[in-house]
């Protein structure tokens, strides 16, 4: 089985380390075969998503990705920005369902900004539409408005789309998500001012037909941030679009106690997949080796458990990971008094040492 490594930017390739480290130590014979990314792969050959780092991630049979991106690529046009690589990779191999995750560990309770009661078992899953939405949507640009009453004014714009497969197929993978689950989907849109979602809300709600042993119901987006923060539990499976879904997985990543904590799975409709923590490369501390490795760690299992089919293997991961919790073992995010605070390097250490 080969996995392609790609680790990025930033504290991208500091929680890469940990992961394959952690995926080494299961004892499985994996060919992992590493390439530059992002501004990583700009400065190797001019392009943020090089042919070679694109062709090895299409013969892979799954990808860990770390993270893209550096305030000093800002200025760069669009299309040689880091993230352009991410974008790229998830449009170019279809990866249409993303995956995230909030669970909080009973012994994080008291590293979420949230009162313990407010969070304490919470276990949601936001499944974000990946590959269309206003991160997609063409035309785009910046001009000089051609009408309105700004017209001649120079103006920015993007385009909010969806078309009824894109709807279609996300709605399905989310309902048959929830029958595996508290069998609850929630479709968050912004149906009352947008089109688009407007659109959005009907097909969910069409494809429900299929699916009469979920319970459905839609919230507004603006609405749905507020009872992220207000009573996250009363969620199951939120399904949501690319761009309401990047916002939302942000805000429930600080309800499992830091966005260090959330992993991510972005599949095609084959589950081929890149797996990836829910954040950035985060420039502010790159470099000072005290990142959290742990939500890289937690994408390698949910690699293992869908698309390499190591079930087994994925719960190991899962279950060293409370492990070194438990052990009160706490990188700088999630620090508390009383715990004992540990650098990125020894967070990979003490999973791979906890690996039962
Ligand atoms: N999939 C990807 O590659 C993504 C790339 N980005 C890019 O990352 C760069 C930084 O973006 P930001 O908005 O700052 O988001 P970010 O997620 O990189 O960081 C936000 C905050 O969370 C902290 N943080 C993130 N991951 C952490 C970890 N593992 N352990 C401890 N603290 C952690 C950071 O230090 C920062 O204070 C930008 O270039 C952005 O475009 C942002 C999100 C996703
Ligand atoms: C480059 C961004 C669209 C990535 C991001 O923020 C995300 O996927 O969460
Ligand atoms: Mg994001």
């Amino acid at each position: 089985m080969k996995i392609a490594i790609l680790p990025g930017d930033g504290i991208g390739t500091e929680i890469t380390e940990q992961a394959v480290k952690v995926l080494k130590a299961l004892g499985e014979t994996f060919e992992m075969e590493s390439a530059p990314v992002g501004g990583a792969g700009y400065e190797a050959s001019g392009h943020p998503l090089p042919e070679a780092t694109l062709k090895l991630a299409k013969e892979a049979d799954a990808i860990l990705f770390g993270a893209v991106g550096d305030w000093k690529y800002d200025k760069l046009e669009r299309s040689l920005r880091p993230e352009q690589a991410i974008l790229g990779l998830r449009k170019h191999l279809g990866l249409f369902a993303n995956f995230r995750p909030a669970i909080l560990y009973p012994e994080l309770a008291g590293a979420s900004t949230l009162k313990p009661e407010v969070v304490s078992g919470l276990d949601i899953l936001i499944v974000r539409e990946l590959t269309g939405d206003i991160y997609f949507g063409q035309p785009r640009g910046m001009r000089e408005a051609p009408d309105g009453p700004f017209k001649g004014a120079r103006e920015g714009f993007d385009t909010m789309r969806y078309a009824e497969p894109e709807i279609r197929r996300i709605a399905h993978v989310a309902f048959q998500a929830a029958q595996k689950r508290g069998k609850r989907l929630t479709s968050v849109d912004k149906a009352n001012v947008l089109e688009t979602f407007q659109f959005w809300k009907e097909i969910v709600t069409e494809i429900h037909a299929e699916y009469p042993d979920v319970e459905l119901d839609h919230m507004y987006v603006d609405n749905a941030a507020m009872q992220l923060v207000r009573a996250p539990k009363k969620f199951d499976v939120i399904v949501t679009g690319n761009m309401f879904g990047d916002i939302l997985s942000d805000a429930a990543a600080m309800l499992t106690g830091s966005i260090g904590m959330l992993p991510s799975a972005s599949l095609d409709a084959n589950n081929k997949g890149l797996y990836e923590p829910s954040h950035g490369s985060a420039p502010d501390i790159a470099g000072k080796g005290i990142a959290n490795p742990l939500a890289t760690i937690l994408s390698a299992a949910m690699m293992l458990r869908y698309s390499l089919n190591k079930e087994e293997q994925a719960n190991r991961i899962e279950a060293a990971v409370k492990k070194v919790l438990a052990q009160g073992l706490r990188t700088a995010d999630i620090y508390e008094q009383g715990t004992t605070k540990v650098g990125t390097t020894e967070m990979g250490d003490a999973v791979v040492k906890a690996l039962a």
